[in-house]
């Protein structure tokens, strides 16, 4: 077995001192100031070479992005092989090695999983890089190409991408020369892939009006502006919130976590009754979609939306291709609009499943349909197409034209969708799709159901670790008694639903509530929200004004 290069070890970590900080690898990686990450970034550069290696040398992903939040936060994400998270074992790993106190600890860590996880050091490490427009992510790459040097393992740096592309690349790079082939293993790749999808898709339709996009001054900027030229005039677009120049900008009053959590459009764009917008986040792993009425009221189609018309598109074309083998399920969270449940199960009559928050959960629950649809409320998702799905529509031709057409359809949109991750541009694709195949406006889409007014809120407490939920996320275990307290008071509401889990990303816990009206659904949340902070003196700081 070969050794750790110790000596090379010691003098890289010397550029990256760890901070006086407690690390978590959380939901979404490691996710917080910048200027905290140097040294944990230089840390899982070690921990994706050995990843790789215990891999037998397939190629692991590294994104460092911070996604919706502000510019000054960045943060560092490892994907798995085949474009999926971490192997959630392997978080702690992270965690543990972020924490080392000292250099002796780190090699004393990377020792034992060495032996614990009988790591081959002699196994070739392969990785791959990308990182959003954040300035300070130059600097962090190059910490960790230096925890990469530690165990010699080889990298390519594709310098900025957004994070599906990254994904599509580490897939793509796995998967390269088997029957399971994902594409190209570059941007150039992805774009080619998707546009020629998509342009099968809308072919001998009409066009629909030019979309309005919000880049949310993000990654999604440059690289959709890069896209569009493979799509040609398959699709129009007009892009806004696209200065990347201004760091302060990104994400700021503008972007998919803004326009679904503050329920209006970005500041400064303009909205006409009936026109088509569309917000990308930060690194363009998320897309909500929304108009405005005729009556001037802001109309939001969120993943809840999109993951209801996919889900309607793809039963009616299976149908439509003559296909009876394939069954659609829908993944949601406790997140999910409870009218958006109702849409699925009562008229779409497809299975709908709950999990925990966290794409990890999502994704792997929605593998066990044929075909797979997964929506966080908040824009993040995908479909998931299982290899028996994918055998059945490449060996039906079709025995009408009419079914060849379906067909062909659905072959095309098992291309556009992104299959390793949740993607705003491919998600895009995809709606736009739908829209143009029913000439339909945002409407249209939006008439399937009507939302139940909803709102979330924080509390601030002084440890969130006590919060312990079971039944994914939707009931409290710990602190004994709240539950039956949350109960007594949603009881009172009409449609009342309410409740409460600790963030996986933030010091806060959640309070979700909704209700039959929108005065009910926010005095349902602050009720909560007091009864949460008042609780065996919870919470932290000065009591919100507007908790009840
Ligand atoms: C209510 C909500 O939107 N929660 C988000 C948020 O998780 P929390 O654990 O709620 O902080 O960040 C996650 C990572 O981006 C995302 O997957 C999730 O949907
Ligand atoms: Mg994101």
């Amino acid at each position: 077995m070969a050794a750790i290069n110790v000596e090379s070890l010691k003098v890289l970590s010397e550029k990256y001192p760890k901070p006086s900080y407690r690390f978590g690898y959380g939901t979404a990686g490691f996710r917080m100031k910048a200027e905290l990450l140097d040294s944990v970034v230089f840390r899982s550069g070690i921990v994706a070479a050995l990843r790789s290696k215990k891999l037998d040398g397939k190629v692991i992903g590294c994104m460092i992005t911070a996604s919706h939040n502000p510019a000054a936060d960045n943060g560092i994400k490892l994907v798995d092989p085949l474009g999926e998270m971490l192997e959630s074992s392997w978080e702690a790993h992270c965690t543990a090695i972020a924490n080392a106190e000292s250099n002796e600890e780190i090699i004393d860590y990377i020792h034992t999983m060495v032996n614990n996880l009988k790591i081959d050091l002699t196994k070739p490490a392969n990785v791959v890089i990308g990182r959003d427009t954040r300035p300070s992510g130059k600097g962090l790459v190059e910490a960790f190409i230096d925890g990469l040097k530690v165990l010699d393992a080889t990298y390519t740096d594709h310098g900025i991408l957004t994070t599906p592309q990254l994904h599509y690349i580490t897939r793509c790079l796995n998967t390269a020369g088997t029957p399971e082939a994902y594409g190209e293993p570059t941007a150039e790749g992805y774009y080619k892939k998707l546009a020629a999808a998509f342009k099968v898709l809308v072919e001998g339709k009409n066009k629909l009006s030019p979309l309005i996009l919000d880049c949310a001054n993000g990654v999604g900027a440059p690289k959709f502006k890069e896209f569009l030229p493979y799509l040609g005039d398959a699709l129009s677009c007009k892009i806004v919130n696209d200065d990347i120049d201004n760091p302060v900008n990104l994400n700021l009053n503008a972007g998919a976590d803004y326009v679904k959590v503050q329920q209006r459009a970005p500041v400064g764009l303009k909205t006409a009754p009936n026109e088509r917008y569309a917000s990308f986040d930060g690194d363009a792993d998320r897309l909500v979609y929304y108009y405005q009425d005729d009556d001037g009221t802001f109309r939001l189609l969120d993943g809840d939306k999109i993951a209801g018309l996919a889900a309607m598109f793809i039963i009616d074309i299976v149908k439509a291709a003559g296909i009876d083998s394939i069954s659609v399920g829908v993944v949601q969270t406790a997140y999910a609009n409870g009218a958006s449940t109702q849409y699925l199960r009562n008229t779409l009559n497809v299975p709908v499943s709950c999990v925990p928050t966290g794409v990890k959960y999502l994704h792997h629950e929605a593998t066990k349909y044929d075909v797979g649809v997964y929506f966080e409320a908040n824009g993040h998702g995908t479909v998931l197409f299982s290899p028996t799905a994918l055998k059945t529509i490449y060996s039906t031709e079709g025995s009408t034209p009419a079914q060849a057409v379906a067909v062909r359809s659905l072959r095309a949109l098992s291309e556009v969708i992104n299959q390793a991750v949740g993607d705003a541009f491919s998600d895009l694709l995809l709606v736009e799709a739908i829209l143009t195949q029913r000439q339909w406006t945002p409407k249209v889409w939006d008439q399937a159901y009507t939302d139940l007014p909803n709102r979330l809120v924080k509390v601030v407490v002084k440890d969130r670790s006590i919060f312990k939920t079971v039944d994914a996320e939707r009931k409290l275990v710990e602190p004994a008694g709240l539950q039956d307290a949350i109960d007594a008071i949603v009881l009172k509401f009409r449609d009342g639903r309410s409740f409460v889990r600790p963030s996986g990303t933030e010091d806060v816990v959640r309070v979700y509530a909704e209700a039959a009206t929108r005065p009910e659904t926010d005095e349902l949340a602050f009720r909560i929200g007091g009864l949460v902070f008042d609780y065996n003196s919870c919470g932290s700081g000065t009591r919100p004004r507007e908790f009840i």
